[in-house]
């Protein structure tokens, strides 16, 4: 990967001009507008042109049956069903500790005041599929959803010219989706926005996916509420003089197989393990089954840059606010207050970042782009929304009307003002 040694303000501009690419962007917003704007108008005709073009499948029925979900999970090696079964065990026992409650207040003489928490009613989780399958994602989607209560679970994924994938089909079926339509990239987020003839409109979008996908979300978000931008995934490593250069390689190159869009960077103070992972990379890319993928990746996405210190480190990865972020340095947990924005940070040398996309608990679907800026990973909270409520008696309304008319009428809004004193008018 190109390797840029420069001061820290050189190196912050060249992280703008390499994270705000807009070209790209463009072309990918545009197709995708217009897959938008067919799928509403032409429903399940548009989608089933669209997977012969993009997926090559031509679909007859676009859902899976229950029979074809059992047969699935039948078929799947009891190997991979014990391996995701542990993973839904940590990925719920994490998630329960996200769980919010209503509250209520009484304190104050006549009034209640509270927050109903309640879970969505019809939740869509698009599940990635066009270059690898991915029975993790389903499972860090749907988990969290059912912990909040959401009764229709809607899961898309793109369908396969071999058939569906059976791995994915048995983790829906331990995560307990309720329905899966084989759908994919903008085409299926368009079909969970608008509705179909056979595809449910819901009333929210989760889950990560490829350009497409994000730019699909970023396009809906208004008809129907999403989680956050998960697109191409990126890795972020802090490291010194201390760390492996083998594995700090084989980390970068963990999320840059992910698309030819993933993003592997590494900052350093140590000029030295910087080449040394460069050359690492080099050479474990090529034993790799997805190599052209990560190459890809490795050249258009990635880089390598070296700073004066390990505080400059932390402030050029703020500016990347990577999806993940590792920090590969001897006490790694006394930088966590050093970290602003990234999706999930992986501390000391043993976490590596597969760890987190299979088994931890956390979750892995984790906003991209710069997005950690502002957004967070996906949780119990995207499933839920509050109402707020209030009940007054007559006296407790008495002892706050002057505060309300006045503010009403120094708003010009005389209607709201007489609401209230109509409560004390003597008939
Ligand atoms: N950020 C996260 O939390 C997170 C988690 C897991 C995976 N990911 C990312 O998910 C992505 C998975 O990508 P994928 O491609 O394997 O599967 P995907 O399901 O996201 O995308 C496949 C779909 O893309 C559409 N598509 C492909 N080329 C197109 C084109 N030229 N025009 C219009 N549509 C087109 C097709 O409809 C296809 O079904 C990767 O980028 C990976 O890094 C991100
Ligand atoms: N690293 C991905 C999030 O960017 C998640 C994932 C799923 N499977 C493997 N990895
Ligand atoms: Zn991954």
């Amino acid at each position: 990967m190109q390797i840029i040694e420069d001061s820290l303000d050189q190196l912050l501009k060249q992280v703008a001009i390499r994270t705000n690419k807009v070209a790209n962007r463009d072309a990918v917003e545009k197709s995708v507008r217009e897959i938008i704007a067919n799928v509403a108008e032409n429903g399940d005709a548009a989608i089933k042109d669209y997977e012969k073009k993009f997926d090559n499948v031509d679909l007859d029925s676009l859902q899976v049956s229950q029979a074809q979900i059992d047969q699935a999970y039948a078929n799947t090696d009891k190997k991979v069903i014990d391996a995701l079964n542990l993973a839904k065990r940590n990925i719920t026992s994490f998630h329960q500790m996200e769980v919010e409650d209503s509250f209520v207040d009484a304190k104050q003489k006549g009034v209640i005041r509270g927050e109903k928490i309640v879970p969505l009613a019809a939740v869509g989780v698009y599940v990635p599929g066009g270059t690898a399958a991915y029975p993790s994602s389903i499972l860090m989607n749907v988990i969290p959803a059912k912990i909040a209560g959401v009764k229709r679970v809607v899961m898309v994924t793109p369908p396969q010219t071999d058939g569906l994938n059976q791995a994915v089909l048995a983790a829906a079926k331990i995560a307990g989706v309720d329905e899966i339509y084989t759908v994919g990239g903008a085409q299926a987020i368009a079909s969970l926005a608008f509705g179909t003839e056979t595809i449910p409109r819901v009333d929210k979008i989760t889950g990560p996916g490829n350009a497409y996908v994000a730019t699909a979300k970023k396009q809906v978000f208004g008809q129907v509420d999403i989680d956050m931008i998960a697109g191409p995934s990126e890795i972020g490593v802090i490291a010194g003089s201390e760390a492996v250069p083998s594995q700090v390689a084989a980390d970068l190159l963990s999320q840059a197989e992910h698309d030819k869009m993933a993003r592997p960077i590494l900052v350093t103070d140590d000029r030295q393990l910087a080449d040394n992972v460069s050359a690492e990379m080099d050479r474990q890319v090529k034993l790799l089954p997805r190599q052209e993928i990560a190459q890809a990746a490795m050249d258009n996405e990635g880089f390598i840059a070296v700073v004066k210190d390990i505080d400059d480190a932390f402030t050029l990865m703020n500016a990347v606010a990577p999806e993940h972020l590792e920090v590969q340095l001897p006490d790694a947990i006394s930088y966590l207050n050093q970290i602003q924005n990234a999706g999930s940070v992986f501390l000391g040398f043993s976490a590596s970042e597969p760890v987190g996309d299979y088994v931890a608990g956390p979750n892995h679907i984790l906003p991209t782009g710069g997005t950690a800026r502002f957004f967070s990973p996906l949780g119990v909270q995207d499933f839920m929304k509050r109402t707020q409520f209030v009940s007054y008696t007559r006296s407790a309304l008495k002892k706050e009307a002057d505060a309300i008319t006045t503010l009403a009428r120094v708003e010009g809004l005389e209607a709201h003002a007489r609401a209230i004193e109509s409560r004390f008018d003597s008939k």
